[in-house]
């Protein structure tokens, strides 16, 4: 079975709230609509409810099972504003909340907070930025991790794979880039991924030496001695990663080298373009990016995504808050 109906099968056990800070974006109101009339979740749409029914009516999406909340008429606004200043500790005046809750990210990412929602998907019309900082600030990290990264599942028929950090941490340091391979695999477990972690370089073992190589070196050496349960290698090169008969030329004797399916990319650059050349050259399913390490479930989306893939991330995130439970 795929990965999102595997998924979509965990979600359907147990109904979670889902808030869509994009209401009026049509790939998102489809999706959202789809996945509350199939009982899968129940959709939270945000934005002016006689703008979303004309775009409803246009698209003859049947809105019942939706609720549309409008920030600019919201009820709990106050409520929300003194949450937001004492979230912030003497960082954000009631002002300055009041500004921040007009931009629907922030607004959706408050709803997660108070358990309205139990989770939020945004970002198919705002950038990583402005769709990831609310809840860096709000939801914060989850007991025991330091940094919240980004990761994607990549599918491709029976090929699946996870691969981070391609879009929060822009150039980590060793300790964050094992911390980034901690969370990918457990995020390849929750999608039935039996994680095998391989820290990418351009190098293999010491085929080229300089400080971007060791700290690859470092965090695999730190991951290894932290995670010993968890099979993981580095430096590598993709195709020493990847390709058996190669992992098994340049890494002699490693047992991910060759087999790896959790690939941590050194930097974002890396990261981010390895991705999006995998689902453009390589049409596989790029699904995320997925927020690891965060102790609610919000995910982001790429500008580019299609109505499919606001579904499935939609899926993931539900699936997220069931195993959050
Ligand atoms: C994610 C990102 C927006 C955060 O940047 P930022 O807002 O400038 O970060 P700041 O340093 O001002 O931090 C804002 C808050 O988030 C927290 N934060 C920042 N990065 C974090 C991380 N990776 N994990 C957890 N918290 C983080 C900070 O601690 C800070 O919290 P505070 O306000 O409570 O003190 C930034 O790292 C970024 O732009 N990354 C690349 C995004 C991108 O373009 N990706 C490519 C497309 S997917
Ligand atoms: C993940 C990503 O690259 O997002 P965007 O395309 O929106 O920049």
């Amino acid at each position: 079975m795929d990965i999102f109906s595997t998924l979509k099968k965990i979600a359907l056990s147990e109904k979670k709230t889902i808030v869509f800070p994009e209401g009026n974006d049509k790939r998102v109101l489809s999706a959202a609509v789809k996945l509350a009339n199939e009982g899968v979740i129940a959709a939270i749409l945000l934005g002016n409810e006689t703008e979303i029914g004309k775009m409803a009516a246009d698209l003859k999406l049947d809105l019942t099972h939706v609720k549309i909340i409008d920030p600019q008429t919201y009820g709990g606004l106050e409520k929300m504003v003194a949450e937001l200043v004492a979230l912030r500790n003497g960082k954000s005046t009631a002002e300055d909340a009041k500004k921040m809750l007009s931009d629907v990210s922030y607004f959706g990412t408050m709803l997660v907070y108070e358990n309205i929602a139990d989770g939020m998907v945004s970002g198919a019309a705002h950038s990583t930025a402005s769709t990831v900082r609310p809840a860096l600030q709000i939801i914060k990290t989850a007991a025991g991790m330091h940094r919240v990264s980004g990761s994607f599942v990549m599918e491709r028929g029976e090929e699946k794979y996870v691969f981070a950090d391609c879009a929060i941490n822009i150039d980590p340091d060793a300790t964050t880039l094992a911390e980034i391979a901690y969370q990918s695999a457990q995020t390849a477990k929750m999608v039935g991924i039996d994680p095998k972690v391989a820290f990418l370089s351009f190098s293999t073992k010491g085929s080229a030496k300089g400080a971007m190589i060791d700290k690859v070196v470092e965090a695999t050496k730190l991951f290894q001695e932290k995670y010993p349960e968890i099979p993981a290698d580095g430096e590598l090169q993709f195709d020493a990663a990847f390709v058996p008969s190669v992992g098994q030329s340049k890494a002699p004797g490693s047992k991910v080298a060759g087999h790896a399916n959790v690939f941590v990319f050194p930097e974002l650059q890396s990261g981010n373009i390895g991705y999006k050349i995998t689902q453009r050259l390589g049409n596989f399913l790029a699904v995320g990016p997925i927020l690891q390490g965060i102790a609610k479930p919000v995910n982001d989306l790429s500008r580019g995504a299609s109505s499919d893939d606001v579904y499935n991330l939609a899926i993931l995130t539900a699936a997220q808050a069931i195993f959050k439970d």
